[in-house]
């Protein structure tokens, strides 16, 4: 992964969405992130035409099922030539091991495989709803953190968390095993569904690997000023 890369995610409803708010971005090279809305509605051509475009594209489907069927979904997506892509931790080692053998099985040849990243807990979710609704007794940290461990032994290549967890995941698992963190608000923004959140400034200093801002910048009234900003405030001083 590139160093420290602020990932956009385009959560549009069409590529007609997307064509417009990146064209003011024309020459620039981003890293984008693809979610279901988009995906769903437009399918392999999106991320086709992202890459034509000359960006990096983060295909963030969260795959949550039987370790055969995550393995073929796998095989699919790889071909795509997505740069990264995720799973759920809690569908379990089986799975995100049939995971990475459908990335490497699908993988077009001569391009290196997709790097994929287990989700731990959505960063909407806060302890006490983990605790009634999830039924899981430990805090929310540790339970990050013990899929975090799972998706490591795995051989994933890192996790998608919150920054709250991230500097632990770091200490524990080690700099190379990836850190993508969304949840990122500036101080005095609104929050919406999301709870676990961190300013760009806190992330960097906790050592975060990537970080995923969505409607702060494709909502702005001027999204490539709002990225400069938020590229500024990430990057700090080698900006
Ligand atoms: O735990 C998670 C996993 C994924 N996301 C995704 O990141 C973006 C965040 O968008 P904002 O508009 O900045 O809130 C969105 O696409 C989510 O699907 C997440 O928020 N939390």
């Amino acid at each position: 992964m590139e160093e420290n890369p602020l990932i956009i995610a385009l959560d549009f409803k069409g590529m007609d969405e997307v064509e417009a708010f990146l064209e003011p971005f024309r020459g620039q090279n981003l890293f984008v992130k693809v979610g279901m809305e988009l995906f769903y509605k437009e399918g392999p051509n999106t991320v086709y035409r992202l890459k034509e475009l000359g960006h990096r594209v983060f295909l963030d489907l969260k795959l949550h099922d039987i370790p055969n069927t995550v393995m073929r979904a796998m095989k699919s997506l790889a071909g795509l030539g997505c740069d990264l892509v995720t799973v759920h931790a809690a569908g379990g080692r089986a799975m995100m091991e049939a995971a990475l053998e459908g990335l490497e099985a699908g993988v077009p040849s001569g391009l290196s495989r997709p790097s994929c990243v287990a989700v731990t807990q959505l960063t909407s979710t806060e302890e006490a709803h983990m605790k009634t609704e999830q039924l899981i007794s430990v805090s929310l940290r540790e339970s990050v953190y013990h899929y975090a461990s799972l998706a490591k032994i795995s051989g994933l290549d890192g996790v998608v968390c919150s920054a709250w967890e991230a500097s632990g995941i770091i200490q524990r698992l080690g700099n190379g095993f990836l850190t993508v963190t969304p949840g990122i608000r500036m101080g005095t923004e609104d929050h919406q569904d999301q709870k676990r959140v961190a300013t760009p400034e806190m992330a960097r200093e906790l050592g975060i690997h990537a970080i995923v801002v969505g409607r702060p910048i494709i909502r702005a009234a001027n999204p490539v000023e709002a990225y400069g900003t938020w590229m500024k405030s990430w990057r700090g001083a080698s900006q």
